[in-house]
């Protein structure tokens, strides 16, 4: 038996749609994988009602397939699905590490990634890896065609979920297929100053880099309440503010000694459009870990 804890990751950081992530200390998935002659799933936690235990329909069935890791699994939700947090991504991620643990197939973090990345396409219909990526390595990652880059930055994070969900795959239908020139070096010098706050961890730069006039301003129409959100965020302290994956959540990079402020605030915002909500005081932490084997 093995059994693998799974962070929660924020996708995009605004400016690197479909390439940037990135590991939250908190909240997590657990996955317990046992040799088993059929693959059988178990869902239970946050959200666990709404989850497939159909090994066709659950994210974690493509990664036993990929692995031929046939497997009881227990998936016990700390991310809640429909989040933003990169839920089916965590689950993904944690079968990974822990079926190539428990069948000795001897494959590296970064292998594993776009193994995990095929349980996002059951749910999405894109094998996106920018959530199974930082929930695998941890930290700030760049992934492309090519492979991932991880980074580790010490950067304090908030991310405010709002109760209401957005599917990942409803959210990619209003992402612009085209984009202006100028939206477009907008977007890589934001990218890029991002990326290197990332290496210095220097929320300040972070924050300026996130912002994304492409996808994020149609992502936020979906949110009630995001621009009050996003003013209450900056007003109490924060560096930067964007849609946490395809959202609803609202992330805020904030520097050190912020973050109880910024969250308050975000959810007074939440509260004040009528939107109950929690908040989750983060910092980009590691990948999945090893509990038990
Ligand atoms: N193991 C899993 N964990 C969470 N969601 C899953 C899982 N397997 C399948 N799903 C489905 O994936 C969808 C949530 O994924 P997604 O829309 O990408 O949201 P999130 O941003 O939280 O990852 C839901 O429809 C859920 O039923
Ligand atoms: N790049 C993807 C990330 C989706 O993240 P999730 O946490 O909402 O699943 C996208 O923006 O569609």
């Amino acid at each position: 038996m093995v059994t693998v804890r799974a962070p929660a990751t924020s996708a995009n950081l605004g400016s690197g749609f479909d390439v940037f992530g990135a590991a939250l200390t908190r909240p997590a998935d657990v996955v317990t994988v046992e040799k088993a002659a059929e693959t059988t799933i178990e869902v239970t936690g946050v959200g666990a009602q709404y989850i497939p235990e159909d090994p066709e329909k659950n994210t974690v069935g493509a990664v036993v397939e990929a692995l031929d890791a046939p497997a009881r699994i227990h998936i016990d939700k700390g991310v809640r699905p429909a989040s933003g947090l990169g839920s089916s991504a965590a689950s993904a991620a944690g079968a990974a590490v822990a079926l190539n643990r428990l069948y000795d197939r001897g494959l590296s973090r970064s292998e594993l990634v776009p193994i995990a990345a095929e349980g996002e396409a059951v749910v999405s219909g894109v094998a996106h890896s920018d959530n199974v990526a930082p929930s695998i390595l941890g930290g700030f990652t760049v992934t492309t065609s090519e492979g991932t880059h991880a980074v580790d930055a010490s950067i304090p994070l908030v991310v405010c979920l709002p109760d209401v969900a957005v599917s990942t795959r409803d959210a990619r239908r209003v992402v612009p297929e085209t984009a202006s020139m100028e939206d477009l070096v907008e977007t890589v010098g934001n990218a890029a100053t991002l990326a290197v706050g990332m290496c210095r961890s220097d929320p300040d730069l972070v924050g300026a880099g996130m912002s994304d006039p492409v996808v994020t301003p149609e992502r936020a129409r979906l949110i009630t309440g995001y621009d009050e959100v996003c003013d209450a965020a900056f007003d109490a302290g924060a560096t930067g503010v964007t849609v946490s994956g395809a959202g609803p959540a609202v992330l805020a990079v904030c520097r050190d000694g912020r973050r109880r402020g910024v969250a308050a605030a975000m959810l007074d915002a939440f509260s004040e459009a009528g939107i109950d909500a929690r908040a989750y005081q983060s910092r980009i932490g590691r990948g999945a870990t090893v509990l038990e084997e």
